[in-house]
């Protein structure tokens, strides 16, 4: 197919000018003038849309919310805010109920179906969150963890073969391994194996399973989903590769506790079976993603690197002590490396869309970025400094505004997964660090600035140099 570049720049320059009138109505005539930010945003969606297709709207949205204050017009319908105390006025309970609704165009019929937590209405999730509760209880938790800690040593044999070239006689490589890569194969095995009571396979193979692909890149898709009809919904292409329901397994996994309370709950088989791509899409990329941010900031901070090892090697005196309830409760460093991970390094950075309607029916679009509110000088001191400090009552950080960090949101909407993905974390941090001495290798300066987010973060390959712990 040939292009005509002079019929093109024509078109764009005629629906410019007439697009002039309305840019004209956005800016001084609107409803929400009112409400600062820049003009180069609040004139047409285009702007914005533009920048979250390229990956960076993060930035400069954190730009303006700096030059601006806490509230910021940031297309002529969308207002981005970054006070802590709004994260319960948008996204809490309101008698019983969500606050408010989520935005349909964020979460539309090409994401997901609506029978998946994520996008069945207010009233519709009700049932599916209970049912999803028992399964994610403290106690069915508890019970999975002889589950993790298999598949963490499982990712840590694959880590010695790809270090030594003789293990026994501890002759190195000398190559750096792709860490996130494998964070990435045993985060998927674990979810899989907690959803279905099978594993991909990710992490004994080394290799991504063809959907698994799919999954990541759906992060991606999402993004641009209006002009993804090619898309097949994902949960059919996932009952396509996982034959699940019937199986069996001695270990009560994830949808045992949910498909005993789903038929408490009069759930019917096709929400029941929509869950499979939910959890699998929301667990894994996620736990992933924040994982390898922790050990990308633990690596670069040669102290707090130091403090870590020793917390974790002197705690535990076999690898065979570390257990979850030990690792939760008896790491307090631990405990805020994470925090301060998922402050600097949330999973999910740019904000989850709600709706607020005006007497007269408009709707305005309004979200919390995480990125943009963990980042704020007015939220935080020094907010570019990992310090887990921050965390422990350090002086030097006393006005921080700890709870304007919310990565798992708040309210009925929120992540029901949160305490299965920080046990994951804590458990793999922990055991990593009691069996490996790890350095960065030298490619992986800066290695976040500049990184894109579509959803989540895209994170560069993440060479790191392992070796038998030596102390
Ligand atoms: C660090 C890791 C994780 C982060 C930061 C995270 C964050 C979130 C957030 C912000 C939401 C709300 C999204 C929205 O409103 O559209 C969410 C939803 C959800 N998450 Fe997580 N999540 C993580 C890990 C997990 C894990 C490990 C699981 C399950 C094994 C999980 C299961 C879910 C499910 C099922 C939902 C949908 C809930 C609903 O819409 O009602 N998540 N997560």
């Amino acid at each position: 197919m040939t292009g005509d570049p002079a019929a093109a720049k024509t078109i764009t320059l005629r629906s410019t000018l007439a697009n002039i009138p309305r840019f004209i109505y956005n800016l001084y005539l609107h409803p929400l003038p009112k409400f600062p930010g820049p003009a180069c945003l609040a004139f047409s969606d285009i702007p914005l849309s533009f920048l979250q297709l390229e990956g960076t709207s993060q930035y400069r949205l954190r730009t303006a919310h700096e030059k601006y204050g806490s509230v910021v017009r940031i297309a002529p319908r969308t207002l981005s805010f970054i006070s802590p105390s709004t994260w319960k006025d948008i996204y809490g309970f309101r008698n019983g109920r969500a606050a408010l609704p989520k935005d349909p165009k964020f979460y539309n019929d090409m994401l997901l179906p609506d029978i998946t937590p994520t996008r069945a209405n207010d009233d519709e999730a009700v049932p599916i969150r209970r049912a999803m509760n028992s399964a994610f209880s403290p106690k069915s938790l508890l019970g999975q963890e002889s589950m993790i800690v298999g598949h963490i040593h499982r990712l840590l044999g694959q880590l010695r073969k790809e270090t030594y070239h003789d293990y026994l006689n501890k002759i190195s490589n000398n190559k750096a391994v792709d860490f996130r890569k494998w964070i990435i194969f045993s985060m998927f095995d674990i979810n899989s194996d907690f959803g279905f009571g099978e594993d991909m396979g990710c992490v004994a193979e080394g290799r991504f399973h063809e959907w698994v692909r799919f999954v990541v890149e759906f992060f991606y898709a999402a993004t641009l989903i209006y002009q993804c009809y090619k898309f097949v919904p994902l949960n059919e292409l996932l009952t396509l590769f996982i034959p699940r329901m019937a199986k069996q397994t001695d270990r009560p996994d994830f949808m045992h506790h949910f498909v005993a309370s789903a038929e408490k709950e009069g759930l019917s088989l096709p929400v029941i079976e929509a869950q499979a791509s939910i959890l699998i899409l929301a667990g894994s990329e996620t736990t992933a993603v924040a994982l390898t941010g922790a050990v990308y900031y633990v690596l670069s901070h040669p102290a707090i690197h130091e403090r870590l090892n020793k917390d974790i090697r002197e705690t535990f005196k076999t690898a065979e002590d570390i257990e979850l309830k030990t690792a939760l409760k008896k790491l307090p460093y631990l405990d805020a490396v994470v925090q301060e991970t998922l402050r600097t390094h949330a999973p999910l950075p740019n904000g989850f869309t709600r709706l607020v309607t005006d007497k007269g029916g408009a709707m305005t679009v309004i979200s919390i970025n995480n990125y943009c509110c963990n980042t704020a000088t007015e939220n935080y001191t020094d907010p570019f400094v990992f310090a887990p400090e921050r965390w422990f009552g350090d002086k030097k950080y006393a006005s921080d505004n700890r709870n304007a960090v919310q990565p798992f949101l708040v309210g009925p909407r929120n992540c029901p997964g949160k305490m299965f993905a920080l046990s994951n974390m804590k458990l793999l941090l922990t055991h990593l660090i009691w069996n490996f001495d790890m350095e960065l290798d030298k490619s992986t300066k800066d290695w976040h600035v500049g990184e894109k987010v579509y959803n989540s973060w895209i994170q560069p390959d993440f060479p790191v140099y392992l070796s038998g712990r030596v102390k």
